[in-house]
């Protein structure tokens, strides 16, 4: 990997559109180097156009998008700068998957070794012969995801790369995505569902109709969602709400003989309970999906709690 001066992505007041359609109304956010940026946001919100417009294959009508401080089109070698994945079905349908790598290797004055460095690292190493047309929708993907890894590059973008991948598959591009981040590199991958980038995203760039909706690093979102709140599961409810309520905490039954309690440690439940059995006290944890539901309830913008 080349070293990078630079932060990897910024996009600075991104706008495009479509006739009459804003895809992408105003986008402005940084992908750092060393973790994995989820980019979120339902169908049609404009993940997509801002990929293309990074990767210069759309040109914005205002706003920039810079790679490694320029934009995409003066790259020298953009292969060898950013790697990515747009659409894994792009692909010569008689074109056998190692010809389809070795020509993109080859036009980028790779060496045709990486080739089969990135079979290998996808899991397409037995099958290079084969024409891609014959490829599911996973190996597809997986083919994809090894020309974006051709160029050893420091910057990665991948548009839903879990798309045609099998619970398998996704167990293995979550590793992939986070072992890509652990080496330094700038990850920032698409989904329209927040649950997919649960235990591989570091930071979440959330969009809606073409807007920054939130900006914000994951632990920080789950901390604020799941505040000071525990889980007491206990066979005594009653009991222990009113023991915590009159040692000033707020108990709610979240469920049978499940409590969630706010505003009071562990160890000062501990003592209020008295000695009246329980059988689990833990720190109340939401999935991402929640917590980003929690946390936009009311609508409001989320972009305040930016974390660099
Ligand atoms: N080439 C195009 N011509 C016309 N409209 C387009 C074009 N590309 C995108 N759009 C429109 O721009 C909006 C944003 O689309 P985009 O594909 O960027 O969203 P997305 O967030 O990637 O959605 P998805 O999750 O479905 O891929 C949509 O309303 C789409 O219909």
């Amino acid at each position: 990997m080349e070293p990078v001066t630079t932060t990897s992505i910024e996009c600075q007041g991104l706008r495009r559109r479509y006739g009459r359609t804003v895809a992408v109304d105003g986008l402005s956010f940084t992908v750092e180097p060393g973790r994995v940026t989820g980019f979120v946001g339902p169908n049609g919100a404009g993940k997509s156009t801002t990929m293309r417009m990074i990767l210069g294959l759309d040109a914005p009508d205002a706003g920039t998008a810079l790679v490694c401080g320029q934009p995409y089109r003066s790259l020298r070698a953009p292969l060898r700068r950013v790697g990515a994945l747009l659409d894994a079905g792009a692909i010569h349908p008689g074109r056998r998957a190692c010809d389809h790598l070795l020509w993109m290797a080859q036009s980028n004055g790779l060496p045709p070794k990486r080739v089969d460095d990135v079979l290998e690292a996808v899991g397409l190493a037995s099958v290079a012969r084969r024409r891609a047309g014959s490829f599911s929708l996973g190996m597809k993907q997986r083919l994809g995801i090894a020309a974006a890894l051709l160029g050893d590059a420091p910057v990665l973008l991948f548009d839903e790369p879990v798309n045609g991948l099998d619970p398998e598959g996704i167990h293995w591009i979550r590793g992939l995505l986070r072992g890509l981040a652990g080496q330094g590199r700038a990850v920032f991958v698409s989904s329209h569902l927040m649950s997919e980038l649960e235990d591989t995203a570091d930071h979440l760039i959330v969009v809606a109709r073409g807007r920054l909706v939130a900006d914000i690093s994951v632990a920080d979102l789950l901390a604020r969602a799941s505040g000071d709140r525990v889980v007491l599961r206990t066979a005594r409810t009653a009991e222990a709400m009113a023991a915590l309520t009159a040692g000033g905490a707020t108990a709610a039954l979240a469920g049978p003989e499940t409590l969630t309690v706010t505003g009071l440690t562990g160890e000062r439940i501990t003592a209020l309970l008295a000695g009246l059995p329980f059988s689990e006290l833990t720190a109340y944890r939401v999935s991402l999906e929640q917590a980003y539901l929690e946390l936009t309830r009311d609508g409001a913008e989320y972009t305040a709690a930016r974390v660099a």
